[in-house]
């Protein structure tokens, strides 16, 4: 995150009274988002400003597991909730960073921080107050910190957001208690053997590499460390992407069909939108996992990092609403069929998978065996090769269901892949193929996951160039007659994309989709540049 940013966080902006303009002093409680100049004034705009101010309460189940509900139904893109984040730092995983905006660094763009020896991009970065905290525990230790090698991931980092985190709890008691009704909850499950042993590993090196054995417990730093692992989002608004804790967004619970979408604003703040109609009374849900992975990946990841066995609808149902999006082919003579087990959700006995229409069965173990075998070859799969993935996908089409996830997974690469340097250089059969996966992953997309809202505006994007493309191909006439459609397209990305922020690619296909809204002349006459 931009250490300027990070700065501008702290500051609530001065805003205008809703009523009369005048410079305001009272904030609506609610939503956060309008100001009053008096209370007079807050009271005569409650008529009007009800029906749009906050559209969630946090309630609580039996069991103490907190969670959202809408308190009026939300239409699709409606704005429910803006936040700044708590904390935020390195991943768990990752190469090293400035710790004062995030970006990756080497020993070229970046210096070891004069105190500390942390390195960080320029003296803004090193001032920051986001870097404040592993600087001052790194003086107090006695000794810098040398970091020799970069571009490879470097385990250092992964004590750094809990660090963050125990500094709050250390030295700023009012910010440490939002932090810390996060940690209230984590009774409520039992985490993994892996998992146990992850935090260990982290909370002995902290206490041992900080020297801070006399501040904070065992039980203290573990605590944070899952309290970390369970809230923290990935932001992918610096390369590599860093982690953020925000406090009314934790409530939200998983789905893996959610009914919201969230997006991060270029300050770090998270922004949370209806994706689909809500009625009043739902529970809200975002996705804490990969919606394009199949149902065994998505609970194993969930099981594994937040503690939980998924048993949302999806989860639920083996055929995923009707896709098949894990389902393999069946091998009988003459079969048309698919296989799936019963229930992915019976984690003790492993179903068998069943042929929908031949009935052959074919043990949990040797259908895994058949999808690692295609999981190997996918990982090894040049993703930036044309030809490597038209292979890959005309390879496995006799083993895997036409809407398999492998298969989306490579055809959202490859759609954009095919026509990147100019889709006018593509040849007939590769234009045609374009189309045709832009389509297939639009139907799969609104049917699983209508809240990834980057990816479908991205597909919907790469379709609309394809479209273009072949009417041009076709002669003018073809061109005039699909304006509407084309324009419609466009309309939807725009509405999908339209909170990305302008440094993500989503965010460069938004404002390419709104240039050639807006100058219907060249969608009517010229072909699409993709650069
Ligand atoms: C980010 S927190 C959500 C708020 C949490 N319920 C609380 O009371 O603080 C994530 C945790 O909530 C629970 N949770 C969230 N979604 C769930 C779901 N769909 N099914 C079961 N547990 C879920 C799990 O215990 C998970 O580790």
């Amino acid at each position: 995150m931009d250490a300027k940013a990070d700065e501008k966080l702290q500051v609530l902006e001065t805003k205008q009274c809703e009523v009369c303009q005048k410079p305001a002093i009272h904030r609506c409680g609610g939503c956060r988002r309008v100001c009053y100049c008096s209370k007079q004034h807050q009271q005569d705009h409650w008529e009007q400003h009800k029906n749009v101010c906050r559209s969630y309460k946090i309630c609580q189940n039996d069991d103490h597991s907190r969670h959202v509900v809408a308190t009026r139904s939300l239409t699709p893109g409606e704005f429910i909730l803006l936040e700044p984040p708590l904390i935020w730092g390195p991943s768990f995983n990752t190469v090293p960073i400035c710790l004062g905006c995030g970006k990756a660094v080497n020993g070229e763009n970046s210096r070891p921080c004069n105190k500390c020896g942390w390195p960080v991009c320029s003296t803004l970065c090193e001032k920051s107050p986001s870097h404040l905290p592993e600087c001052r525990y790194t003086i107090q230790r006695g000794e810098r910190v040398h970091i020799k090698k970069f571009g490879v991931p470097q385990p250092i980092y992964r004590c750094i957001t809990i660090l963050r985190c125990l500094y709050h709890k250390q030295f700023l008691p009012r910010s440490w208690k939002k932090l810390e009704k996060l940690l209230s909850s984590l009774g409520n499950h039992t985490s993994t053997v892996t998992s146990e042993n992850e935090k260990q590993t982290i909370a002995e090196f902290i206490r041992r590499f900080f020297k801070v054995w006399a501040i904070f417990s065992m039980e203290d730093v573990m605590k944070v460390c899952e309290m970390v692992m369970i809230n923290s989002h990935e932001v992918r608004l610096t390369d590599p992407p860093f982690i953020a804790i925000y406090s009314t967004t934790s409530m939200i619970e998983h789905n893996c069909r959610p009914n919201c979408t969230k997006s991060f604003t270029n300050l770090g703040q998270i922004l949370i939108t209806a994706a689909v109609p809500i009625q009043e009374g739902d529970n809200l849900s975002i996705s804490y996992t990969d919606p394009l992975s199949g149902t065994q990946s998505r609970r194993y990841f969930l099981h594994e990092t937040k503690f939980f066995w998924c048993r949302c609808e999806r989860c639920e149902d083996p055929t995923e609403l009707g896709t098949n999006f894990s389902a393999l082919k069946c091998q009988s003579p003459d079969c048309d069929g698919y296989l799936l087990p019963k229930t992915f959700t019976d984690v003790q006995t492993l179903p068998d998978w069943i042929c929908n229409i031949c009935s052959r069965c074919v043990s949990s173990y040797s259908a895994h065996d058949v999808l690692e075998r295609i999981e190997h070859d996918l990982y090894d799969l040049d993703k930036a090769n044309v030809e490597e993935c038209k292979h890959f996908l005309r390879t496995y089409e006799s083993y895997l269901h036409e809407n398999h996830f492998y298969f989306a997974g490579v055809e959202y690469i490859f759609c954009q892949l095919l026509g990147k340097s100019g889709v006018q250089l593509l040849s007939d059969e590769d234009l045609e193929l374009k189309f045709h996966y832009c389509c297939h992953l639009e139907s799969l997309l609104k049917v699983l996951a209508p809240a990834e809202k980057c990816i479908l505006g991205t597909v919907l994007f790469e379709k609309f160039s394809s479209i273009m493309e072949i009417r041009r191909r076709k002669g003018s006439q073809e061109l005039k007659n699909n304006h509407e459609e084309c324009r419609a397209i466009l309309h939807e990305v725009t509405e999908l994309l339209k909170n990305e922020p302008d440094c993500l690619p989503e965010g460069k296909i938004y404002q390419k989709a709104r240039a050639y809204l807006s100058n219907e002349v060249l969608m009517e006459n010229e072909n699409i540049d993709e650069n």
